[in-house]
């Protein structure tokens, strides 16, 4: 037996319909007791992987960006888009333009559109309004102009919402910088990486199968998920048809720009970039 296949590994898993592509393959597909996947919003899995508490997983880009001396990126894995997302909007009651110093409540699942947002407020707007986090599924509050979500909750809002104005940021940025935008990367720490260098080649190469193969078995991936949210499986088709999971040339170059934006303004540390990939796949 190979000594590899004992270690543990504790892999993060974000807990909304975009990673279902690679989530339910691997479901279906890996049969490994000892790699526990461990599924949670974003800022969870974030913390989870910053503290140890994980090995591997899927966090915020920005997360990546703010502490890069903790992990490494695994190659070919991300979950973005190259232009509307359809699950990353600001809901808003007013134009972006009229948002300065007001309210506005901000998902606290979510670090990297929060980040997005921020630049198109205050970088590509001018506006800067005033930040609460919270929950903003159920009762928001009538004092907030705007709202940031993300996720699983974004699709239920778009679906039942009451806000004019739905601005979808993935679109924002593309049509601000020409270029998709790279929400959450799959990243390991590197000590894990150091470690146990086998047994994660073996998880890289395993979620690099489930997102191939996820991507070709969309219509039944969408039949089995579209009911939590609940969406027409139709319209699910839709949206993960719009959900990208490489990390090829262009979406490097996304995410460097996206970092030198935030480390302008001091959201992130500049060493950050260049980019550390990890990749022995072959
Ligand atoms: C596209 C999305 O990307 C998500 C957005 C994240 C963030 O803002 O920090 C983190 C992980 C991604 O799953 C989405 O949630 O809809």
């Amino acid at each position: 037996m190979n000594a590899s296949k004992k270690i543990t590994a504790r892999i993060g898993m974000v807990d909304y319909i975009n990673t279902a592509p690679i989530h339910e393959t691997w479901k279906q597909s890996v049969v490994r007791e000892e790699w526990e996947i461990v599924e949670a919003a974003p800022t969870r899995l974030n913390r989870k992987l910053a503290n140890g508490e994980l090995d591997l997983g899927f966090i915020s880009s920005f997360e990546y960006g703010a502490h890069p001396e903790k992990y490494k990126i695994l190659s070919g894995l991300s979950i973005s888009a190259n232009g509307p997302v359809g699950s990353v909007f600001l809901f808003s009651h007013v134009p972006l333009d009229q948002l300065d110093r007001a309210p506005v409540l901000l998902t606290s699942q979510s670090e990297t559109s929060v980040g997005l947002v921020k630049l198109i407020f205050e970088e590509f707007n001018g506006v800067t309004p005033s930040y609460t986090f919270g929950d903003v599924t159920g009762e928001v509050g009538d004092e907030f102009k705007a709202i940031l979500a993300i996720g699983d909750d974004a699709l239920r809002l778009v679906a039942e919402s009451t806000y004019l104005y739905q601005f979808d940021l993935g679109d924002i940025w593309k049509r601000e910088t020409g270029l998709p935008f790279v929400f959450a990367v799959c990243a390991v720490r590197e000590e894990f990486c150091f470690e146990h260098q086998e047994v994660l080649d073996e998880i890289h190469r395993e979620f690099i199968r489930c997102r191939d193969e996820g991507k070709t078995a969309l219509k039944e991936v969408c039949e089995i998920t579209a009911s939590r949210i609940p969406m027409p499986v139709s319209s699910c088709y839709e949206y993960l048809q719009g959900i990208e999971y490489d990390l090829g040339d262009l979406k490097q170059k996304a995410l460097t720009t996206y970092f030198e934006f935030l480390i302008r303004r001091g959201d992130i540390v500049k060493n950050c970039l260049p980019l550390k990939i990890y990749s022995n796949l072959f």
